[in-house]
């Protein structure tokens, strides 16, 4: 296969007429590719995982893997699509029903799919080993076992099938930062082992950057930037992203001298501001992002932004250095807004 496996073009999402959840998203991701999803609450992130799985359905635009597009793949064989594509949700427990043995529910979706119950049982004895997960938790209760067995036991639940895609919607939220850790450990090691791609959404940054090769920054339905996480990290082209990158001091901290408060609530996806959806907080809003809507382009680097004036270029980096010198008399220990 040459193409990317899974395809977003100009996708759109409109709730209840009004509330426009995702904005002309256009996304691909290869095969093998690990895609970290990034945004305040709000800007769209469980939507577009839900449209991924087939929970949702984009109101415009087309949704492709392997160039098929997704509502001919669900309505040609929803089981099928189903062992495919696996979402991760990040309450693991509230995901499992609480009656049922673990061991019982790792069985059930054999049966749905109508699998053979003796290599199901070889395979989730391979999983268990893989996962690190002693054979003794097929006997207790969701409940009974920690936050991190918990979660590793729902990923076994979703590699059951052998799907080829993983949409994890904050799959380390709520754990200790040790466990975290192992967890994306295991996630990697698996992605490796049995060839996934997965999207990922966290708002723990320091997560997206150990696990993603691309990080997708979003703002009110839309993508602001989309990067190689190296380079997203060690260079934010969009003003939002470099605020969202601010606002966590463990990520290169000789970087982050200048912490970017963002000022003001964010607004409402039903009646986002005209221009540029972001130039209400933007620290070097001009004229022209008040009344021209940017559109995601590419730059040289490779990555996309859409800004009129992108740090990584002489006229946005000059902005932002001023925007910075205006307010570095700011004490260290009161936050420094740039707007
Ligand atoms: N079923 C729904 N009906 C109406 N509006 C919805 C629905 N689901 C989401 N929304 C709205 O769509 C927008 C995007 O929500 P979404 O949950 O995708 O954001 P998010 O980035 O995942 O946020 P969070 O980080 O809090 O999970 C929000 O304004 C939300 O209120």
């Amino acid at each position: 296969m040459t193409g990317p496996l899974i395809s977003l073009a100009d996708v759109s999402l409109v709730f209840d007429g009004n509330v426009g959840a995702l904005n002309h998203i256009s996304l691909d991701i290869a095969k093998g590719e690990t895609v970290g999803l990034v945004g305040e609450s709000g800007s769209g992130k469980t939507t577009l995982c839900r449209v991924l799985v087939g929970l949702a359905e984009a109101t415009a635009g087309t949704v492709a893997i392997e160039g098929r597009p997704l509502d001919a793949l669900i309505a040609a064989d929803p089981l099928a699509f189903r062992r495919k594509v696996q979402l991760l949700l990040q309450d693991a427990v509230a995901s499992l029903s609480p009656r049922m043995r673990i061991g019982r529910l790792l069985e059930e979706p054999l049966a749905i799919h109508g699998m053979d119950l003796l290599a199901g049982r070889r395979r989730i004895a391979d999983l268990l080993q893989r996962l690190g997960l002693p054979q003794g938790v097929l006997d207790k209760y969701p409940h009974q076992v920690s936050g991190g067995q918990a979660r590793r036991v729902a990923i076994l639940r979703a590699l059951m099938l052998g799907p080829s895609i993983i949409v994890a919607d904050e799959p380390t939220a709520g754990l200790d930062v040790s466990v975290q850790g192992d967890l994306i450990n295991l996630l990697v090691e698996l992605r490796g082992d049995l060839g996934l791609t997965y999207l990922i959404v966290s708002h723990n940054l320091n997560v997206i950057r150990r696990i993603a090769d691309r990080t997708v920054v979003m703002y009110l339905g839309q993508i602001v930037e989309a990067a190689p996480t190296t380079a997203l990290f060690s260079g934010p082209a969009h003003p939002y992203s470099a605020a969202l990158l601010s606002t966590n001091p463990a990520i290169d901290p000789r970087r982050r001298r200048t912490r970017i408060v963002l000022e003001g609530e964010i607004p409402s996806v039903v009646s986002p501001p005209p221009g540029c959806r972001f130039h209400t907080r933007c620290p070097i809003a001009a004229a022209r992002c008040r009344a021209e809507e940017p559109q995601l382009r590419p730059l040289p680097d490779g990555r996309q932004v859409r800004c009129h004036f992108p740090l990584t270029e002489p006229e946005g980096a000059a902005a932002f250095a001023a925007a910075a010198q205006r307010h570095a008399n700011v004490p260290a220990d009161r936050p420094r807004p740039l707007a």
